[in-house]
C-alpha cells in the first residue's frame, strides 16, 4: 500500500532525526577510541543506509514518458505523458542497447532527461490469466484418474521437487505434457493439483484467448506469458484448449489462420527456448488430439501424452464420493448404485448431478439430500448432455 503524503513526510522527518542521532554517535565513535572497528563500521554502514533512504524518499517524482527515437548526438526524442515531444540527454547509466523505441522511460521532472527504462507492462489479457499462486486442489480431489494422476507426478511433480532423480538416471523430463480428453474429465483439476503439490505458481491460459486480431499480437502474449511464468518460477503453465492455436498449418491460409501459425510459431521457439529442467513446466489440454500440429508433438515439446476418457463405473463411484463428502445426505444413499446408472458421465456432470440434487432438497425446504433427488437431477442432468451431444458439431472427440 503506498504511503499518503503524511505518511511520506513523517517518514521522512523521523528518518532526518535518527540520521542526525547517528552523526552524533558516529562523531563521538570516531573520537572515543574505546569503539571497536566494527563498531564504527556497522555505524557507518547504519549512517550510508539511511541517507540513501532518505535521498529516495526526498527525491521529486519522475514522469512517465515514452522513447520516439535516438539521435546522433546521443540525445533522444521522448513524448512526456503530457504530449509533447523534447530532445533531451540521457543518463549515462543507461546501457545504450536499452534505448529502442517505443521503451518507457522515467524523465527528471526540470530537465526531462532520462532517468531509467521501464519494463514494458505485461499485456492485461497475459496479466489476466488465472494466476494461483496457490491452488487448493489437492490429488484426493480427482477421482478415476490414479493411473493418468500418476503419468503427471512422475512427468512434472517429480522434475521439480526431486530432479536429483532424472539426473541420477541420466536423462530429461518430459519438457511439456499433453492431456487429451473431452470437456469435464478433469484436466484442469489435475494441472491444479499438481501445481498445488510442486508450490507451483499455476497459470492457466485459455488458447483461443491468444489468437488475437492484430497481426504479432498472439506471438507477443506467448512471449509474455513464458516471460511471466519465468519470473513467477517455478510455476507452471496450463494452456487449455491448445488445440485452438496449435491445430495444424494449411499451404492456403486466410490473414486469420496466419496469424494462428505465427502465434504457433512463437509456442514452439518458446517451447525449445528452456531446458526441461527449467523450473517452468507447461501442460497442454485438448479435446481435439487429431487436429493438433505434429511439430506440437514431436519429443522435446508436448512429449507426453496422456490420455483421459470418460470415468468408469469405479471411478464415476469415487467422484460421486468426493463431491458427496462435502454435503448432507441421506446416510443410505449408495454412490455405486448412481454410478451404474451415469455411466456417459463426465466427472462435471456428475460434479453438476450432485449439485442439482442439491438444489431439489432446497426447493423442498430440507437440509438433507435423498437418493430421490439425487436420481431426479441424473435425469436433468444427463438428459441435457444428451442434447448438448445431439447439437454438437459430429467431429468431436474421436
Ligand atoms: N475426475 C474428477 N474428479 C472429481 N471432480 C471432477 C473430475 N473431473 C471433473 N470434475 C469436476 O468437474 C469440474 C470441471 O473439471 P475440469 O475443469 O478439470 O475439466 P476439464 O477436463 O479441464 O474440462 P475442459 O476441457 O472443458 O476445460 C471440476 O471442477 C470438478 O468439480
Amino acid at each position: 500500500m503506498e504511503d499518503t503524503l503524511e505518511e511520506l513526510k513523517a517518514k521522512i522527518i523521523t528518518l532526518e532525526e535518527r540520521n542526525i542521532r547517528l552523526m552524533e554517535d558516529l562523531q563521538t565513535a570516531e573520537n572515543d577510541k574505546r569503539y571497536s572497528e566494527g563498531e564504527l563500521f556497522r555505524l557507518q554502514k547504519d549512517h550510508s543506509r539511511i541517507r540513501a533512504e532518505l535521498e529516495r524518499l526526498k527525491s521529486p517524482p519522475l514522469i512517465i514518458g515514452s522513447l520516439r527515437d535516438v539521435l546522433p548526438d546521443n540525445r533522444v526524442v521522448v513524448k512526456s505523458s503530457t504530449g509533447p515531444d523534447f530532445v533531451v540527454s540521457v543518463s549515462e547509466y543507461i546501457p545504450p542497447e536499452d534505448l529502442v523505441a517505443g521503451a518507457r522511460v522515467t524523465l527528471n521532472k526540470q530537465t526531462l532527461a532520462v532517468m531509467n527504462v521501464l519494463p514494458l507492462p505485461l499485456d492485461p489479457v497475459v496479466t489476466g490469466a488465472e494466476i494461483v499462486e496457490k491452488p487448493d486442489i489437492s490429488y484426493e480431489d480427482i477421482g478415476g484418474l490414479a493411473k493418468q494422476m500418476l503419468e503427471l507426478r512422475e512427468a512434472v511433480e517429480d522434475p521439480l521437487l526431486r530432479p536429483e532423480l532424472y539426473a541420477k538416471v541420466g536423462i530429461e523430463p518430459p519438457k511439456g505434457v499433453l492431456l487429451v480428453g473431452p470437456p469435464g474429465t478433469g484436466k484442469t483439476l489435475m494441472a491444479k493439483a499438481v501445481a498445488n503439490a510442486t508450490n507451483a505458481t499455476f497459470i492457466r491460459f485459455v488458447g483461443s484467448e491468444l489468437v488475437q486480431k492484430y497481426i504479432g499480437e498472439g506471438a507477443r502474449l506467448v512471449r509474455e506469458l513464458f516471460e511471466l511464468a519465468r519470473e513467477k518460477a517455478p510455476s507452471i503453465i496450463f494452456i487449455d484448449e491448445l488445440d485452438s492455436v496449435g491445430a495444424k498449418r494449411m499451404d492456403v491460409a486466410t490473414s486469420g489462420d496466419r496469424e494462428v501459425q505465427r502465434t504457433l510459431m512463437q509456442l514452439l521457439a518458446e517451447l525449445d527456448g528452456f531446458t526441461p529442467t527449467s523450473d517452468v513446466k507447461i501442460i497442454g489440454a485438448t479435446n481435439r488430439p487429431d487436429i493438433l500440429d505434429d511439430a506440437l508433438l514431436r519429443p522435446g515439446r508436448f512429449d507426453r501424452i496422456i490420455e483421459i476418457g470418460l470415468p468408469d463405473v469405479e471411478g464415476r463411484t469415487q467422484i460421486f464420493k468426493i463431491h458427496m463428502s462435502h454435503m448432507s445426505i441421506d446416510k443410505a444413499i449408495n454412490p455405486r448404485k448412481l454410478a451404474e446408472v451415469t455411466d456417459t458421465a463426465s466427472g462435471a456432470e456428475i460434479k453438476s448431478i450432485c449439485t442439482e440434487a442439491g438444489m431439489l432438497a432446497i426447493r423442498d425446504g430440507r437440509d438433507t439430500v435423498t437418493e430421490r433427488d439425487f436420481f431426479q437431477a441424473k435425469e436433468k442432468v444427463m438428459e441435457a448432455g444428451r442434447n448438448k451431444i445431439k447439437s454438437a458439431p459430429t467431429h468431436m472427440f474421436g
